[in-house]
């Protein structure tokens, strides 16, 4: 235990706050760490395509993983870096075909094309988390897919969301573990639509048919956009929309909130009381969105930081909100970015963990808002790195300091031999 720590735990400690005991705390909570960060989104079912389809990688750093042997070695290396427990986020486009398996399209795939997934997270301690693919593929008309007005295009989805949900139940049954399977759609227009409610039915249509079976080891959530590149116009699935269909359908149906998918100037840490009052679960794809839906890997920000608040402050936020991460920047080291954003997932969490939350519920009670400003303040400026540093030597990673060292080395040994 170092000196610095030491004495920052008799700081905090004066101040009523166990450090010993949030860190204890910090460690047991899981982070889901989007696996597409490591190839650019591109996947494993559609050779050498682009992300496309209402999603948009830019930047060109060399190393991509193209092949499950190299996404689950540049995953590990990033985990070895990042402190706490992780999930591993997937989507069915990283289905494996093998000769045994050969190719089939997204409508066939069956848990058989992830087993190899599931294996390796046994081996590594990793939950996982699913989603449907429903982009980068050429079923995707106009830009549509569950809401297109051609039943060939819808049907092709339906089966394809039926076929997920299946996976994802059965990936939660050999894991004995509550798999989240977020279901996220492009559908939109690029200019005013002459018939927005026609769209939205078949929509809801669809979801109907895709959530028509029990999936107890399923949570299925719903992820809005406010606006895409392209689909400026209107966006089929909308907040009003997912927020209504999952209250009403019930259960275990949710909505996740992607911080990039809403209007610049809302506050999306604001939502999430307001979700944990009527929903059990409150997903989440942390991002850092710059002017629009960028997907820059997250940092230690003050919006992230009011994200991790809410999940501290809120009763039962801390269990019931699965963390999530969606970013994917191509133009710089892709462990790094897994690396970089994970952790300050992780110490916007420790930092929040670490404020006097029921003094300043009490100060906000008692309208004394003079003295919750001053001691919000103080508390910026407690000696918060030493913590930080003490969990990661706890946890076997290197300190902020020792980051960038490990990740050149992998980068000279293993990335720069990738064509
Ligand atoms: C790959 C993800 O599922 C995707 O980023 C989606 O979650 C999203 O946010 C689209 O804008
Ligand atoms: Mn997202």
């Amino acid at each position: 235990m170092s000196t610095a720590y030491e004495l920052a735990r008799e700081a905090y400690a004066a101040e009523g706050i166990d450090t010993e005991a949030v860190l204890a705390k910090l460690a047991g909570k899981a982070i889901s760490v989007n696996c597409w960060q490591g190839d650019d989104v591109m996947g494993f079912d559609q050779k050498d395509n682009a992300a496309s389809g209402g999603i948009m990688t830019t930047g060109n750093y060399p190393g991509r993983a193209r092949t499950f042997e190299e996404l689950t070695a540049d995953f590990e290396k990033a985990c070895s870096l990042i402190p706490g427990k992780k999930r591993i986020n997937l989507h069915a486009s990283y289905a494996i075909f093998t000769d045994e398996n050969p190719w089939v399209d997204r409508d066939q795939i069956e848990y058989k094309h992830f087993e190899p997934w599931v294996a390796w997270a046994k081996e590594h301690g990793y939950g996982i988390d699913f989603n449907p693919t429903l982009f980068s593929h050429p079923m995707v008309k106009e830009g549509l897919t569950v809401s297109s007005p051609d039943k060939d295009v819808r049907d092709f989805w339906i089966r394809h969301c039926i076929a997920c949900r299946k996976i994802a139940e059965r990936i939660g049954e050999e894991l004995d573990d509550m798999v989240l399977n977020n279901f996220w759609i492009p559908d939109g227009l690029k200019d005013y639509p002459a018939d927005r409610f026609g769209m939205r039915e078949r929509l809801r249509d669809a979801l109907d048919e895709i959530y028509s079976f029990d999936t107890p080891h399923v949570i299925d959530a719903m992820e809005q956009k406010v606006f895409g590149i392209g689909v400026e116009g209107f966006t089929t699935g909308n907040q009003e929309f997912y927020v209504s269909y999952a209250a009403k359908k019930g259960g275990n149906h949710v909505v996740l909130i992607d911080a990039g998918h809403f209007n610049p100037m809302e506050n999306i840490a604001d939502k999430l009381s307001s979700l944990l009052l009527f929903f059990p679960y409150v997903p989440l794809h942390v991002t850092r969105s710059m002017h629009w839906d960028s997907d820059h890997v997250v940092l230690f920000d003050d919006n992230i930081k009011e994200i991790a608040g809410e999940i501290v402050r809120c009763p039962g936020g801390w269990d019931k909100v699965i963390i999530g991460l969606d970013f994917f920047d191509a133009s710089i080291n892709r462990i790094g970015a897994w690396a970089t954003g994970t952790r300050a997932m992780e110490k916007s969490l420790l930092f929040e963990l670490l404020q006097p939350v029921e003094r300043l519920k009490e100060l906000q009670d008692t309208y004394r808002f003079s003295e919750k400003m001053i001691v919000t303040e103080q508390f910026k400026t407690m000696p918060f790195g030493a913590v930080w540093d003490e969990y990661c030597r706890r946890e076997g990673v290197p300190t902020d300091g020792g980051l960038w060292a490990p990740i050149k080395a992998y980068e000279d040994e293993v990335l720069s031999g990738r064509a």
